[in-house]
């Protein structure tokens, strides 16, 4: 409320003007930092950070800041966007010029990729002119993923062959399920069942053999719809249960394939956050779906700095 009230001899629009050249003293929360973009993909949501000289420091305990749904923005995970030149740990397959994912789960952990991350990634190079609509690669720490843009907003990701690592078993509660260990670049544990999806309790991790993952798992409760549909919840590695996991609905189609004695096909694949389309081809995997980006905005200057414990 400007000073004396509105409708006490001040114009309003003129206080509004006056405050957009308000000078801001150095430790005000509303001092410049870093540019961030908020996006999802079937509800499974990022903070994406913007870095193309390779200047940011993320530290762990940022990644947990810009994470917390309540002191932070709020997200799964964060995409950092650099070149993979300026990526330390970028596999050496991915030539140095090219736009890199670096992907990091919510609790601050390192991932190898993200499929949902992937689609919002590449919909943000489109947005920032970085890369043109249609058909681009992209660097992740499992390799380079060629991605097609729709004119819908929907995005396809070649994620590369899905690789069956053998079988293995978790547990919640009373419950065991058997599942197919399925890798992507990344861990999972698919486990087709007959249970109601909705009376499972992913409060907690499941329990999973640790001489089988020893890097941790995502493990994925699927249960067949009908011959072309799958529902699925997913408990992931460094989150904890998520709207949706791109490289999960992956994984659940191969185990749901298997499950109707194929080793190829197509599924559709509803998640809590929405719905996919996943292709298991002899030769490789492809994920359709849709990326949103909903929000652009600059971190405060003095909490990026205390949010590294600064
Ligand atoms: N939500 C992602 C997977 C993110 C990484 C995962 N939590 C892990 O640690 O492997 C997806 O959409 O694939």
């Amino acid at each position: 409320m400007p000073p004396g009230g509105i409708g006490q001899g001040r114009c309003v629009r003129c206080w509004a003007r006056r405050l957009s050249i308000v000078q801001l003293d150095a430790g005000s929360p509303l001092v410049q930092g870093p540019e961030f973009v908020k996006g999802h993909g079937t509800e499974n949501d990022f903070v994406v950070l913007p870095d193309p000289r390779g200047e940011l420091k993320l530290t762990e305990a940022r990644v947990r800041a810009l994470c917390d749904r309540r002191q932070g923005l709020g997200a799964d995970g964060v995409l950092r966007v650099v070149r993979a030149g300026d990526v330390s740990d970028a596999p050496a397959t991915v030539s140095e010029d090219i736009w890199f994912m670096d992907y990091r789960n919510a609790d601050g952990s390192v991932a190898e990729m993200c499929g949902n991350g992937v689609r919002v990634f590449a919909r943000y190079l489109v947005e920032a002119g970085l890369a043109r609509s249609g058909e681009f690669s992209l660097g992740t720490r499992a390799g380079v993923r060629t991605v097609i843009t729709h004119a819908d907003g929907r995005v396809s990701v070649d994620m590369g062959p899905a690789s069956v690592l053998g079988e293995s078993t978790v547990s919640a509660g009373e419950h065991t399920w058997d599942g197919i260990a399925v890798d992507l670049g990344n861990p999972h544990l698919a486990c087709v069942t007959t249970a109601e999806l909705g009376t499972l309790d992913l409060s907690t991790a499941p329990l999973y053999d640790t001489g089988f993952f020893p890097n941790g798992v995502n493990v994925e409760f699927v249960q067949r719809k009908s011959a072309e549909r799958v529902r699925m919840r997913v408990h992931e590695r460094g989150v904890g249960e998520t709207r949706s996991c791109g490289t999960g609905t992956v994984a659940a189609t191969v185990a749901a394939l298997r499950e109707d004695g194929d080793d190829t096909g197509r599924r559709i694949v509803e998640i809590p956050g929405g719905t996919v389309e996943v292709e298991i081809t002899e030769a490789t995997s492809t994920l359709t779906g849709p990326a949103e980006l909903v929000a652009r905005g600059w971190l405060g200057a003095e909490w990026w700095q205390h949010a590294d414990g600064g």
